[in-house]
């Protein structure tokens, strides 16, 4: 089967020029991951391991230093609408409506002859301001919004061109914790019904195991991945209240451990299963 993500010995390298001296900082290092066609894959690691520069590497804002990376068997030459990203800090047009803000994508594709007329993009937008639950919303500017309304419009907007693939920086950091459990289980029910490959970066290990279907867990100095964990919970969106089950809990701890213990060599795992240490397929 064709991956859509496949990543291969990458290493990203800063250069820094001091007063006196220029010194360089490997912020990845020989990273291999292998992110299969519509799954959910988030990523946890303590500040500095180097997230948002694999992130970046993956929407083509950052070129890597050695290796490569490839989406559908192709390398990534720079940024493309079939890779949408949202950041923490709700990236709106200040001046455009909520519908405007999402028809942003959708006018660059008409720009390159792709994309749908303008009736049609206006219908597109409503169409995915109600699939975050903001019907209505479509005329009100961003400062008229809440914050977690402001989120919703950046995922419609990242989703309206539909994208092969939704890059997810921290996008619920900045959301108080109710708004964040709301929107996590929104960003589900998308994903179930759209099926994009989502890659999602968290600080939070809750969120990284509530969301996943595999948690990719990095150590830093230099960034690496330690381990990806194999989440195997029932549909999230259909049990109640399954962050308090005995193997959520286990999950949770056995990340906790990876994060806390960087000179753990093995651990074992809450099911038993043995963990993935690599993101390469067998
Ligand atoms: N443009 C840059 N120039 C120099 N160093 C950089 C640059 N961008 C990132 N770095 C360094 O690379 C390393 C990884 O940074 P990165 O922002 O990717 O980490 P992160 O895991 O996303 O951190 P956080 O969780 O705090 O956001 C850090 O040491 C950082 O200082």
């Amino acid at each position: 089967m064709m991956s859509t993500i496949e990543i291969k010995n990458l290493s990203k390298t800063f250069q820094r020029t001091g007063a006196s001296e220029q010194s360089a900082v490997t912020a990845l290092e020989s990273l291999d991951l292998w992110i299969q066609d519509g799954e959910f894959f988030t990523l946890v690691g303590p500040s500095g391991c180097g997230k948002s520069t694999l992130l970046d590497i993956l929407a083509g804002l950052s070129s890597p230093s050695r290796g490569e990376v490839l989406v559908d068997g192709a390398p990534i030459s720079g940024p493309s609408l079939e890779r949408s990203v949202v950041f923490q800090q709700y990236a709106l047009f200040p001046w455009l409506t909520a519908a405007a803000n999402v028809q942003v994508g959708l006018e660059s594709q008409a720009r390159h002859g792709q994309g749908l007329n303008k009736a049609e993009r206006r219908v597109r937008a409503h169409e995915y301001l109600s699939l975050v639950g903001l019907e209505g919303v479509e005329a009100k500017y961003p400062h008229e919004l809440s914050g977690g309304m402001r989120q919703r419009v950046a995922i419609a907007r990242a989703l309206a061109h539909e994208p092969k693939v939704l890059l997810m920086d921290e996008p619920f950091a900045a959301l108080d914790a109710q708004t964040r459990e709301q929107l996590q289980d929104l960003l589900l029910d998308i994903w179930k019904r759209t099926k994009t490959t989502i890659v999602f970066i968290t600080h939070g290990i809750e969120e990284a195991v509530y969301l996943g279907q595999k948690v990719a867990v990095m150590s830093s100095k230099p960034g690496k991945i330690k381990e990806i964990v194999d989440i195997d919970l029932e549909d999230r969106l259909s049990v109640d209240d399954i962050r308090s089950t005995r193997r959520f809990g286990e999950y949770r701890h056995h990340i906790w451990t990876l994060l806390h213990n960087s000179n753990q060599q093995e651990t074992d795992t809450p099911t038993g299963k043995t963990l993935v240490t690599s993101g390469a397929p067998a």
